[in-house]
């Protein structure tokens, strides 16, 4: 007895640690008083689990295919996760610190860091597959923070097997939207007591964040509103959101959420947001959307308000005010998939290299297509193929820079049953066979690692694809159509990207102009209006002058945003949008960031009159040059100037 309260007057988590694992050699059972509570109680199951320090650690991982399902059954997980653990990893990068996410049983998913540097044997136990649960390794940071559900720190001797006693461990769990758990964040450094609580913020703060993205995403059709008590936090990783549907009805609410109304989730949820904030949500989302964000005086706490996202279906939540325009739906199935003609309608350069680029995909040419985010790259991917010889055929959609580095082959080319031991049963049809016949569209083509795009340089020639694993080829008949929003030839100069394969893929190679230099914002406008139910309703001329000025960032994905916003702010039987229907952040977007008052943007506007021009008069040097009043050569040398 008064040993024990000795080593706690003088505690030392570590000695006192060692003196436990000493004292359960000789007696057998885990003695009471020398570690954390939390500890204690996971020593006890890993020894009712038939764990003993000295058990070696499991090192191998599980056959390729399995591997390859489990991260397909966790791609969401993997990829709302990745930016978070490349931060962290490159925080800890210095401490030689290894970021890990495991999954709801502590089968590790994904590691970043140099485990070699780490020089212990222990680390090649860290590896993708591998199974931390407390009932094969004992106490460990994963398989704790499993059981219990809550954040942890082992701390070297604190760990069971002897095996991983040179690490310090933190972490934390990462809940679902329903509050489920759907995985586990860990950060692994050398052993050391001093900056273990470093680590846990670090690690908590990544948590919030992913969990924060993954409401975010699952609520991609709902409002969903952010909020604080503390206006600093607002746009934190901890900051409360709550999405709602279109009736008011709260879907989901993240933990910070609870914590900050101090109520349970099962209190809150399905309950009517009004029974929280006391406004109807009708009054509340217009409020948010005009205002840029309210501040609710509750019973107990004043909260600061933002909406976060916005429902794309805004006008149907004002459902009291009658519909804008009556259009049937095929006519909005139609406005939904415009024609190659549409997009090109007012856009004479544009209108020719699509009428190319469809000739070209009816001759098996591919076509690669160039623009900004948000200049229509998928739209007119769909319209190619709808107006194809292959428009009854299947079009597929890969995103490449969406898909985890190490799914992107066996998502494009498929594996075999029997492939490896364990392989999925019927394996799995690449991308590339589900699309035969018809058309595949890779997006973000730019995005592809160089050791695949040699692989795909081999399909590409050979027109046929092997699934991974061996097995028979399969003749390939598809239309390609590519897209990206970077320079490509900048990246084959950087050998980023193989000359070979850009050559491959540009059959007929489309640039989509940026919104801020389209000649068609006004013929734009009216179908995107139209898109949002609102066709009958016009644009106030100030509000088009600013439209032209404004340098559209988010090109026509923003003006559709934009528009929306405007057409929900509509009075009942208002036709004309104002000034007044725009948001105040938009407003303030505007004046910061005319195209024409940017700094160092004269030469870029001068040579977007140049180009929009040329657009007008159908690549006709000389007609350009009368219509600007300066001679041929200047606009050439302008434009090897903007080349250069
Ligand atoms: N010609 C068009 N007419 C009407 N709406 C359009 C047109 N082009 C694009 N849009 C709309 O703009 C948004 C963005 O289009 P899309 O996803 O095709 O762009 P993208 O260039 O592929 O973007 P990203 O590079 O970010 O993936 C979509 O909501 C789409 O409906």
């Amino acid at each position: 007895m008064s040993y024990k309260l000795e080593q706690r007057v003088f505690s030392d988590p570590l000695q006192d640690a060692q003196r436990a694992r000493e004292r359960l050699l000789l007696e057998g059972e885990v003695p009471s008083g020398f570690l954390r509570a939390q500890i204690e109680a996971s020593w006890q199951r890993s020894l009712k689990a038939g764990v003993r320090f000295q058990d070696p650690l499991i090192t191998s991982q599980p056959p390729m295919a399995d591997l390859f399902e489990l991260k397909e059954n966790h791609q969401t997980l993997l990829s709302m996760a990745a930016p978070e653990m490349d931060h962290l990893s490159k925080q800890f990068n210095r401490d030689k610190g290894m970021v890990i996410l495991a999954n709801e049983k502590a089968t590790i998913l994904s590691v970043l860091g140099d485990k070699r540097s780490l020089n212990n044997a222990g680390s090649y136990a860290l590896d993708p597959g591998i199974c931390w649960s407390e009932e094969t390794h004992g106490t460990n940071a994963l398989g704790t923070a499993v059981v219990d559900g809550k954040p942890v720190m082992i701390n070297g001797t604190e760990h069971f097997l002897d095996g991983v006693t040179c690490f310090s461990c933190t972490s934390t769990p990462i809940k679902g939207v329903n509050g489920q758990l759907l995985g586990v964040l860990d950060l692994t450094t050398e052993a050391n007591t001093q900056h273990i609580q470093g680590n846990m913020s670090a690690v908590q703060l990544a948590a919030r964040s992913i969990e924060n993205r993954l409401f975010i995403s699952h609520f991609q059709e709902q409002a969903i509103i952010a909020f604080h008590s503390r206006t600093e936090y607002l746009r934190s990783a901890w900051q409360g959101l709550i999405a709602i549907d279109m009736e008011g009805k709260i879907l989901a609410l993240n933990e910070q959420a609870c914590q900050l109304l101090k109520k349970s989730r099962e209190q809150l949820q399905h309950q009517p947001i009004e029974a929280i904030t006391g406004q109807s949500p009708t009054v509340l989302l217009n409020q948010l959307l005009r205002n840029n964000g309210v501040t609710l005086q509750l019973r107990n706490i004043v909260l600061h308000c933002e909406l976060l996202h916005f429902p794309r279906q805004l006008t149907g939540f004002t459902s009291r005010r009658e519909p804008l325009s009556r259009g049937t739906e095929k006519a909005k199935r139609s406005s939904d998939h415009p024609t190659i003609q549409k997009i090109g309608a007012e856009h004479p350069r544009l209108a020719k290299a699509l009428r190319m680029a469809l000739k070209g995909i009816n001759h098996d040419l591919p076509v690669l297509l160039n623009g900004e985010t948000g200049t229509g790259k998928e739209v007119v991917a769909r319209a190619l193929h709808n107006q194809s010889r292959r428009c009854d055929k299947p079009f597929v959609a890969v995103n490449c820079a969406a898909i985890p580095e190490g799914l992107i082959e066996s998502e494009l080319f498929g594996y075999r049953e029997g492939a490896f031991t364990g392989s999925r049963k019927g394996g799995m049809v690449g991308r590339f066979q589900q699309a035969n016949n018809g058309t595949l569209f890779l997006d973000e083509i730019g995005d592809m690692p160089l050791a695949l795009q040699a692989r795909l340089l081999r399909v590409l020639q050979e027109r046929k694809v092997a699934p991974l694993g061996g097995g028979e080829e399969v003749d390939l008949d598809i239309a390609l159509i590519c897209a990206t929003h970077r320079d490509i030839k900048t990246l084959v100069k950087d050998n980023a990207f193989r000359e070979d394969l850009y050559y491959r893929l540009n059959g007929v190679g489309v640039q989509l102009p940026a919104l801020r230099v389209r000649s068609d914002l006004e013929a734009l406008l009216s179908d995107l209006l139209t898109r949002v139910g609102a066709s009958g309703v016009r644009i106030h001329e100030e509000v088009l002058d600013m439209f032209r000025q404004y340098s559209w960032p988010g090109n026509i994905r923003q003006l559709e945003m934009v528009l929306k916003a405007a057409v929900a702010f509509l009075d009942e039987g208002e036709k004309e949008i104002t000034i007044d229907h725009l948001t105040d952040d938009f407003i303030d977007e505007l004046s910061a960031n005319s195209h024409s008052g940017r700094a160092g943007t004269i030469k870029v506007t001068e040579l977007e009159l140049i180009r929009n021009t040329l657009d007008q008069c159908e690549g006709n040097v000389s007609a350009t040059a009368a219509a600007l009043g300066i001679s041929r050569a200047t606009i050439y040398r302008k434009l090897r100037e903007y080349d250069a």
